[in-house]
């Protein structure tokens, strides 16, 4: 089954100018794949569309064959429960614990207190942080904070995950870690979309890869055509 479909897509952002233009591809249940492209190309706009922060101008965005044009109002949340994201700048509440963080898209759900903390000891051992659940954000490393983003956006368990250059602030030793945990999760039902624009790192995790151009979707390259 096909997570994610994009039928010949384009936005134009206001001042008409182009972000994406006729894009057109598919993602199948379980599948990691990678969008890379030099700045400007258009791979955050990409990502917004599918997390419906933004509205394409033409073309339809599938998301498990719904048509996103029909998920309007409340149903933009709900939308949301099934696309965790992952950001740069991990945006943690400073404030908040690193296991309080992670349990935040739980309550919003209204999950038992109990339930909470079980899942959220179990995300947090996945990523490597079972013992560092009471520290503050601000106690943590770049990547270990990259990685509590990561456990909050699995923690509801979504269909798809889309991180924007998730690995922007992070050496290579750490970027190739973060990547070797987005490539464990499909194993348990996630698929996973990554917006790198660096095409180096993208091509050694050996993945399928949109490569868009000025909005233009040029290439779709399978991990076939990248082994040596
Ligand atoms: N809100 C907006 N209003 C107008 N133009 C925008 C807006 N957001 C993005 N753009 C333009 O759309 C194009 C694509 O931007 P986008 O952020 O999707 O590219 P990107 O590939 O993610 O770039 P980067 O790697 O620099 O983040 C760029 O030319 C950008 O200036």
């Amino acid at each position: 089954m096909s997570v994610l479909r994009f039928d010949n897509v384009s936005k134009q952002y206001g001042g008409g100018h182009t972000a994406l233009s006729e894009v057109s591809f598919d993602v199948a249940a379980g599948e990691m794949l990678f969008v890379t492209g030099h700045s400007g190309a258009g791979k955050s706009t990409l990502l917004k569309l599918i997390h419906l922060s933004e509205r394409p101008s033409r073309g339809t965005v599938l998301f498990r064959e719904k048509n996103l044009l029909k998920v309007r109002g409340g149903k933009v949340a709900l939308h949301r429960r099934n696309v965790g994201v992952v950001y740069q700048d991990h945006r943690l509440l400073a404030d908040r614990s690193v296991a309080d963080n992670v349990a935040l898209p739980l309550l919003l759900r209204g999950l038992r207190r109990g339930d909470i903390a079980k899942r959220v000891r179990v995300v947090l051992e996945r990523v490597g942080l079972g013992a560092r659940a009471n520290a503050l954000p601000t106690q943590l490393s770049a990547g270990e904070q990259q990685r509590v983003g990561i456990a909050r956006a699995v923690v509801t368990e979504p269909a798809l995950l889309v991180a924007d250059e998730p690995t922007g602030n992070l050496d290579p030793t750490l970027s190739a870690e973060i990547l070797a945990l987005f490539e464990s999760l499909p194993e348990r039902g996630t698929s996973v979309l990554v917006a790198s624009h660096d095409l180096g790192l993208v091509k050694r995790m050996r993945k399928r890869v949109l490569v868009l151009n000025q909005g233009r979707l040029v290439d779709d390259i399978r991990p076939e055509e990248l082994a040596e």
